[in-house]
């Protein structure tokens, strides 16, 4: 899982391949490097991945105004949410499967979970794909931002792991701390007086001064549920399990019933946090010892570029919307598949995410998530075919 092709005109720049799940390509770099670097073959995977990728600089290192830019093309990519939309070549590979999906019930609360019944779910296949599913949102603003709140208060917060715990050591209350330094910069940048009870920031496991929150929230790329993925020997092992959260399993498996992939119990989770320029190179997730079981992914506030490939990097992935609140079921032969992230989409925060009155509590989620186009992913896999550990499965099916 996560070993990603690495783009030869961004060889030599900040694009991280190995242990973090997604490479955050430097664009600047990338097009000044485009010229100089010796041209090798790319694979149909990075050209697609290519289709998306803004030049912000110019040849002599000028930074391109947001308005001056290139504009990407979205043309090609496929949206479940806009179906007269699409291409001629792509409303041949949507195949509805709302008839298939809603008849399998489970029971749900429209407050906590979803605020449409499976029967008015609208889901799509796609052609070529038995086993993907794409389920557009169900769920309400204030189920998808108490996703967001975990995700930034839970998930991302020991003992799960991070990228930045790799770095620096276990952090705690990384969101918490964070928030009151963004407040203690609004008070002073508003000529107010400053937090006083800012909390004073530890060394790190290296004995290092730790950068600031708000830095480190800046740098948060993905955290882990569950059985903790070991990036480096590419395993997970039971030596490293933490307990897997019960709503999100709750949710999961009611997915799973819906999709006829039940028994499921997810067992790890990879929580992926994106901003305007990030993207997740091409990847197969083939770590788990059960793949007949699906990946099932949940994200919020920025609208993905996702791309959908096939078994080898020499098939042009196909390129898909994914919006906030919208589901993506990974099973089948799509379990089996190289896909990835190609773009962020510009401007695409959700903005029924947004209230004037929101209250504090999710106030600095949303305007942290909106202010860089940031989009949170959660996506959970079940490890083993007999599932272990903490690995609860709750009995959610209608008899
Ligand atoms: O962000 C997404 O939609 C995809 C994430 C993914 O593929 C992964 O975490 O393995
Ligand atoms: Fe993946």
């Amino acid at each position: 899982m996560y070993e990603t092709e690495e783009d030869p005109t961004t060889a030599n720049v900040a694009t991280t391949t190995t242990a973090p799940p997604k490479n955050t390509e430097n664009n600047d770099k990338a097009a000044k490097t485009t010229t100089t670097e010796p041209i090798k073959k790319v694979s149909e995977f990075m050209r697609v991945q290519r289709l998306f990728r803004q030049v912000t600089k110019t040849e002599n290192g000028k930074n391109i105004p947001k308005e001056k830019r290139e504009p990407i093309d979205y043309s090609p990519v496929l949206d479940f949410n806009n179906l007269e939309n699409n291409t001629e070549e792509n409303k041949k590979l949507i195949i509805d499967c709302t008839s298939n999906v809603t008849t399998h019930e489970f029971e749900f609360n429209r407050e906590t979970e979803f605020y449409l019944h499976p029967s008015e779910w609208k889901v799509y296949g796609l052609q070529g794909y038995p086993g993907f599913y794409f389920i557009k949102s169900p769920f309400t603003v204030s189920q998808q931002k108490k996703w967001i709140k975990h995700a930034l208060e839970d998930y991302a917060d020991p003992p799960n792991n991070n990228n930045i715990n790799l770095f620096h050591g276990p952090i705690k209350n990384l969101w918490k701390n964070g928030e009151m330094e963004i407040i203690n910069d609004e008070l002073i940048k508003q000529g107010k007086e400053g937090l006083t009870q800012l909390t004073e920031r530890p060394l790190d496991k290296n004995g290092e001064q730790l950068p600031t929150y708000r830095q480190l929230l800046d740098k948060l790329a993905w955290s882990t549920l569950g059985y903790q993925y070991q990036w480096t020997p590419r395993l997970y092992s039971e030596e490293f399990y933490e307990e897997f959260p019960d709503d999100l399993q709750e949710l999961v498996q009611k997915i799973a019933i819906a999709t006829k992939f039940d028994p499921y119990v997810a067992e790890a989770a990879t929580v992926n946090f994106y901003s305007e320029d990030s993207i997740m190179g091409g990847h197969l997730d083939d770590a788990e010892q059960e793949m007949e079981k699906p990946i099932i992914s949940i994200s919020f506030g920025s609208t993905a570029v996702f791309l959908m490939g096939a078994e080898t990097r020499d098939i042009a992935p196909v390129p898909l919307f994914i919006r906030s609140g919208d589901i993506v079921i990974m099973g089948g032969r799509s379990r089996y598949c190289y896909h990835g992230v190609a773009k962020i989409v510009e401007n695409s925060f959700d903005l029924g995410l947004v209230n004037e009155n929101e209250e504090p509590d999710l106030k600095y989620k949303i305007q942290w998530l909106k202010e860089k186009n940031r989009r949170v992913n959660i996506n959970t896999r079940q490890v083993f075919k007999e599932p272990k550990l903490g690995g609860k499965l709750v009995n959610n099916k209608k008899e």
